[in-house]
């Protein structure tokens, strides 16, 4: 399928095959036993509806202390090391990239959604991000690289990438809803998205 440009948001729909997303799967699968899918809070209190863990040096985590990458799992525990076929898909893609330190997980079940936010917890702005979306589809919203702009919404199938780069890379990002139950790829239903990231 051809690549669309979302407000310098590259979006290469089905880039991943079938058996690619069945993989995937099965790392995600091997990181949440090792570092448990948790749900964060925001630092005033409230529970975030995406459930996250996170393989790397690093993971992002969120509690009342703020937003931060934390060097462990918050149940004291190292985070697990990036999948070499997520390395793999980074080297492919994004030749010139540093190596990613952070894989966050993102779970969505029924009725979670993620608000409009940038990606910028991260010290080096030139790195991209790149997103794999597995599972059920998302309303993914992109905007410009100021709160308040015009927005444009595309459907995040499974196999579905996204690199956040250059005039992409903060842009303003959210997923409005997922279509729960839309893709047969996880048994239980809900979308997984997987976004490496270079942190320090
Ligand atoms: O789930 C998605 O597609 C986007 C996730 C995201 O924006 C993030 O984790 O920062
Ligand atoms: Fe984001």
């Amino acid at each position: 399928m051809p690549e669309l440009d979302l407000n310098g948001v590259r979006l290469l729909p089905g880039h991943l095959d079938a058996k690619a997303q069945a993989a995937l799967v099965g790392t995600v699968r091997r990181i949440c036993a090792a570092a448990p899918l948790m749900q964060h809070v925001t630092p005033r209190g409230q529970p975030l509806s995406v459930r996250m863990t996170a393989a790397g040096q690093v993971g992002w985590i969120s509690d009342r202390q703020g937003y931060r990458y934390a060097a462990r799992h918050p149940g004291g525990t190292d985070w697990p090391p990036i999948p070499d076929l997520l390395l793999r898909l980074w080297a492919d893609l994004l030749p010139e990239a540093r190596a990613p330190e952070c894989c966050l997980v993102n779970f969505y079940g029924e009725g979670a959604r993620m608000g409009l936010h940038q990606d910028r917890d991260e010290a080096d702005l030139s790195q991209p991000v790149l997103s794999v979306s597995l599972g059920d589809d998302g309303l993914f919203r992109v905007g410009g690289t100021a709160r308040g702009g015009k927005t444009r919404s595309v459907w995040l199938k499974s196999g579905d990438v996204a690199i956040l780069q250059g005039a992409g890379r903060l842009a303003y990002h959210g997923v409005d809803r997922i279509r729960f139950g839309s893709s047969p790829l996880l048994a239980q239903g809900g979308r997984l998205n997987l976004t490496l990231r270079v942190v320090t």
